[in-house]
């Protein structure tokens, strides 16, 4: 691809496997138990009003946009797998629903996705058959329903009432009763009655006590227990923080746009990053800059990972590498720096639309549709390698509500025998003397660790310290490698190894 109309380039493209929601163990409770009957263990029955309010009469259902665009956004999760961060917008702007709507709809949907896990078990406490046996349709309006009782301040009367219109719209008059007969058993009491309920004590069984509480599949919340060194407080704040939307950040690219330019856009300085900026409200697709590519959303410590490689001192300095370049966000940033330092990259992806987005987002550099396993370029030809291996993403589950859910263990022996081809491949790629930067947005120790020991181990390249080239970051971790963490820094949980070849 060449640089020709690159300024003003288009860039409006901006089953539950593995122990999901269905399958994920409850702690040792018992179902067909007393919870059933409404008469479980817990504290005072705040919540009783619900059983009046839920009641509805004979008379015409009620249609609520925000509830139905909620619904039909589960819905289309469900059957055909569908981003809800990409599809929101769309069914909002096609429905015309916007304001506090659109804010209701996002948060219904989004937060019911978050939090299916915790709502399922609360769900099979109050029925007679467990959530996987229960039609997906009616499943999903009635978690729709659990959230609104259990994590909104909506009233418990409303929250009942306006789910068994949904059913009645959608799924039919006969589900209704049983949805009713379920929401009056849960309105009976609040979050935190229900989670000792519903959760095994955490002395017993930490890993499924944090994987009910924070509704994550418990393979996932073992993977990162065991990358944050078994300490299970931490993992329960960086399961919360998984559970809280990210703040939207943005990137100045230097040399093309300056971080008082975002500032005076609305945005605020960034912790870290130096070019690094947050947006507290407001499109970050109006602000000119980003507009222009010269500025891009990006998590801070995509940023920061960028800059590490950028940072390790070398002698010659010109050409760079980046290796999985598509969608662009490490790409526009080293572009950016290597041009300013007089230095050119090469940015790579398999799949075309992700190179052309990295084409999009870069100025000079060059892009190429290429399988990184089979290069396209000479051994030893690179100063700076940078390589952003493909992987389960367990770093960057708060982006996406569904994406918990969507991960599959199974995957993992297949991405980490391809991250190690990448990364033989990255090791060949750069001179000797050379840096090559091996990143994850997942802090999977299989992932991390492993792979980078495996591929060091002959003693063909140096582990740099990779906190050094990050002096501004605290709380890393104890190196050699640096781990960044939600819950720590507020951004995805990035891991970088910067690799020096011998
Ligand atoms: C984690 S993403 C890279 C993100 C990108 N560096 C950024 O900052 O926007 C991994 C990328 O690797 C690409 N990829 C997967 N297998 C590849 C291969 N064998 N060769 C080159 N790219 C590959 C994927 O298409 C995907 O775009």
């Amino acid at each position: 691809m060449n640089s020709d109309n690159r300024g003003g380039r288009n860039r409006s493209e901006q089953n539950r496997a593995g122990g999901g929601p269905a399958g994920q163990r409850r702690g040792g409770q018992d179902r067909a138990g007393q919870d059933r009957a409404g008469q479980g263990r817990g504290g005072p029955q705040r919540r009783g009003g619900a059983g009046q309010g839920g009641r509805r009469g004979p008379g015409k259902p009620v249609r609520d946009e925000a509830r139905n665009a909620a619904y039909d956004l589960m819905r289309a999760v469900d059957e055909r797998d569908a981003y809800a961060n990409l599809l929101m917008p769309t069914l909002l702007r096609q429905r015309k629903i916007g304001g506090r709507d659109a804010a209701l709809a996002t948060e219904l949907a989004y937060g019911t996705l978050r939090g299916l896990g915790t709502y399922d078990e609360i769900i099979a406490m109050c029925s007679d058959r467990p959530p996987e046996e229960v039609d997906p349709p009616l499943l999903d309006a009635i978690r729709l329903g659990v959230h609104q009782l259990l994590r909104t301040r909506i009233p418990a009367h409303a929250a009942v009432s306006a789910t068994i219109d949904l059913v009645r719209l959608r799924v039919g008059s006969g589900p209704s009763r049983y949805a009713n007969a379920v929401l009056r058993k849960v309105a009976t009491r609040t979050m935190e009655e229900w989670l000792p309920i519903v959760a095994p004590p955490r002395e017993d069984d930490p890993v499924g006590n944090l994987a009910v509480s924070y509704s994550h599949p418990a393979w996932i919340v073992a993977a990162l227990r065991d990358a944050l060194g078994g300490d299970v407080e931490e993992t329960a704040a960086l399961l919360a923080a998984d559970n809280d939307r990210p703040r939207v950040a943005l990137v100045a690219r230097p040399g093309r746009c300056s971080l008082d330019e975002l500032v005076a856009a609305g945005a605020e300085p960034a912790a870290y990053s130096p070019y690094g900026a947050y947006l507290r409200e407001g499109d970050p697709g109006a602000i000119q800059a980003i507009g222009e590519a010269r500025a891009a959303v990006q998590d801070e410590a995509s940023q920061l990972v960028a800059l590490a490689l950028t940072r390790v001192p070398l002698e010659g300095d010109a050409r760079w590498l980046d290796m999985c370049a598509g969608p662009g966000g490490k790409a526009g940033l080293l572009d950016a720096v290597a041009t300013q330092r007089g230095a050119r990259l090469l940015g790579a992806d398999v799949q075309y639309h992700r190179a052309r987005l990295a084409w999009q987002a870069t100025a000079e550099a060059k892009i190429v549709v290429a399988d990184g396993t089979e290069p396209a370029w000479r051994p030893g030809a690179f100063d700076r390698v940078m390589l952003d291996a493909p992987c389960t993403g367990l770093g960057a589950l708060r982006r996406r509500p569904e994406a918990r859910w969507r991960r599959d263990p199974r995957s993992i022996p297949e991405l980490t025998a391809l991250q190690r081809r990448l990364l033989g491949v990255a090791l060949d790629a750069v001179r000797p003397g050379g840096v090559v930067a091996y990143v994850t947005c997942s802090p999977h120790l299989a992932e991390t660790r492993a792979v980078v020991g495996d591929l060091t181990g002959d003693g063909r390249a140096e582990i740099l310290d990779a906190r050094e080239y990050l002096p501004e970051v605290p709380g890393l971790g104890d190196g050699p490698y640096a781990q960044f963490w939600p819950h720590r820094h507020g951004t995805d949980a990035m891991f970088l190894a910067l690799l020096r070849r011998r």
